[in-house]
């Protein structure tokens, strides 16, 4: 069988180095190149899928130009808003044939930490998310956290249920960001990597589901999954949920 021909966007970086040597040492794919902010992404002409760990500033350059060249991404840039992915999936419709995979966190166990806060969602009146990562994370809120207080909040509406409790009014960011009505707090800390809690209360109980990524090797089973998937998923696919079979 033919190997994937595979490019990656931000291959000097924390998780385009690492993507670099997953697909160098994967026997069904094939590295064409790696690129980084200076070089020419020409160089990536000949991919079939591209991968991208780059900026949130960085990445709608970058899908723009692959869409206009059928060329297929996966993605694990972060700062996807809902406009930035109706406009990607326009692309995907004005390029038929073109597969965009775009998920917030490539682990296992983040993927199923999200499950696991979606399922338990409608039991909790309380709920609030920790998410801790390494200092020099450029976006906060973490992507991880934005889609999981999303589903959280669906979960919620879905059953009917109202606000989290919440008395005081503070205005001084001291119960952190607020993403469809859940609280977000980030923690920067030397010696952590990427690492979630999220935190559910009811009548004399609570909840506590939480997940580490010590490496960020752990991200590398997914990204390699969603290579494999979108050279024959046309469209854009959001979350690797589908890709694993959950
Ligand atoms: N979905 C997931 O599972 C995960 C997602 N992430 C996300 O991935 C992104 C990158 O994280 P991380 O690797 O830690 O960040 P880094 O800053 O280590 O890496 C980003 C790299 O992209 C380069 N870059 C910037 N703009 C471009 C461009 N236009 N073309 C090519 N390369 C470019 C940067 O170069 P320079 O430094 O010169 O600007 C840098 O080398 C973040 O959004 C992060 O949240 C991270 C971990 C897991
Ligand atoms: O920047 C990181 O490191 C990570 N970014 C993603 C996010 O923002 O959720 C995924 C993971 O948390 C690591």
């Amino acid at each position: 069988m033919d190997q994937i021909r595979v490019g990656v966007f931000g291959a000097g970086g924390r998780m385009g180095a690492e993507a670099v040597r997953a697909v160098e040492r994967a026997g069904d794919l094939q590295l064409v190149a790696g690129v980084d902010v200076d070089d020419d992404r020409e160089l990536l002409s000949d991919a079939q899928v591209a991968v991208d760990f780059t900026h949130p500033g960085a990445v709608m350059d970058n899908i723009e130009w692959c869409a206009a060249r059928g060329i297929h991404m996966v993605i694990g840039t972060t700062g996807f808003t809902a406009e930035r992915l109706a406009r990607v999936a326009a692309l995907c419709e004005q390029n038929p044939g073109v597969g965009i995979l775009i998920a917030s966190n490539f682990s296992i166990g983040a993927v199923l930490m999200m499950s696991f806060a979606e399922q338990a969602a409608r039991f909790y009146p309380s709920v609030e998310i920790i998410e801790l990562h390494h200092p020099n994370k450029v976006d906060a809120p973490s992507g991880t956290s934005v889609s999981t207080a999303r589903r959280i909040a669906a979960a919620r509406a879905a059953a009917s249920m109202g606000a989290v409790p919440d008395a005081t009014v503070h205005d001084d960011g001291a119960r952190g960001a607020v993403v469809d009505g859940i609280h977000i707090h980030g923690v920067r800390l030397q010696g952590l990597v990427a690492h979630q809690e999220v935190l559910l209360g009811a009548t004399g109980e609570t909840l506590t589901i939480r997940h580490d990524s010590f490496e960020r090797t752990s991200f590398m089973p997914g990204v390699l999954a969603g290579i494999r998937h979108v050279v024959d998923h046309p469209g854009l696919t959001e979350g690797i949920e589908t890709v694993l079979g959950l």
